[in-house]
């Protein structure tokens, strides 16, 4: 191949496939996830878990916010507020906020456990922060772009339901609402994120910059993971060798 032709932007078919394929490092491949999803954490394991991603759970709408807030184009406003509501609720619709909390009682927390983020980890707190950040400052479609890990959400919410009830018969079924009603928002979020993305990098340049900006996010819910796993499988949450603790 000559130097030209490897410059050539991808089609939307194979820029889609180079997308798809970053599904490699998605962190339903994290020990941690594989774990949890395997029936081998113990209580307190899932239910850090929870405790920890609530704070995810609160930061999206912000994130989303922020995509708004940099977006002039009116057509994508109107689909995207959607997931502002899809999360924080609308009318009688509670939302997904209420339905991790109702997940995090279900595991047998209580409602000011989650909602104080008392168990909240600075190793997610950071990463998450970072996300949010990014969609502060990018150009909008950047932020959609980030997005896309929601391309591989469908099936780590299907595994979930399918797994769970078998492995951890102490956690309330009802519980479970979140992980389906997500199986329909992440399928047309995708749409929605892959449509303006396709649309927006058009040349190779701008292409694998997509491909970096997927990765930045994956590396955002793997750290997540990360910290998790350090402070419950190996024991050794921040500052835990610290003998005196004032
Ligand atoms: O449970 C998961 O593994 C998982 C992953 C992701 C993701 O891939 O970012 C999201 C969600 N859940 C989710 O529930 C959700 O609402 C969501 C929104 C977004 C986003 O980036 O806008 N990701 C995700």
């Amino acid at each position: 191949m000559t130097q030209l032709e490897n410059r050539l932007p991808w089609s939307r078919e194979e820029f889609t496939e180079k997308l798809r394929a970053k599904g490699a490092y998605y962190h339903i491949h994290h020990p941690f996830h594989i774990a949890m999803n395997s029936g081998k954490c113990t209580k307190e394991q899932v239910q850090g878990w929870v405790a920890n991603r609530y704070y995810y759970q609160i930061s999206i709408p912000i994130k989303d916010a922020n995509v708004m807030a940099n977006c002039p184009d009116r057509e994508v406003r109107r689909g995207w507020v959607q997931r502002i509501l899809d999360h924080d609720g609308q009318g009688d619709s509670e939302g997904g906020i209420e339905a991790w909390i109702r997940l995090g009682e279900a595991c047998g927390m209580t409602r000011e456990d989650i909602t104080s983020l008392k168990y909240v980890l600075p190793g997610v707190r950071f990463a998450v922060d970072a996300y949010v950040n990014f969609a502060r400052k990018a150009p909008w479609q950047e932020a959609v772009c980030s997005s896309l890990t929601e391309l591989f959400a469908p099936e780590i919410h299907q595994k979930r339901l399918d797994n769970w009830p078998q492995y951890y018969e102490w956690i309330d079924k009802e519980g479970y609402f979140y992980f389906r009603k997500r199986l329909t928002e992440a399928r047309r979020d995708v749409e929605q994120g892959l449509q303006v993305t396709l649309d927006y990098f058009t040349t190779r340049e701008q292409q694998e910059r997509a491909l970096n900006i997927l990765q930045f996010k994956l590396d955002v819910l793997w750290t997540m993971l990360d910290a998790m796993h350090l402070a419950y499988v190996a024991d050794m949450p921040p500052y835990f060798n610290i003998p005196q603790q004032p």
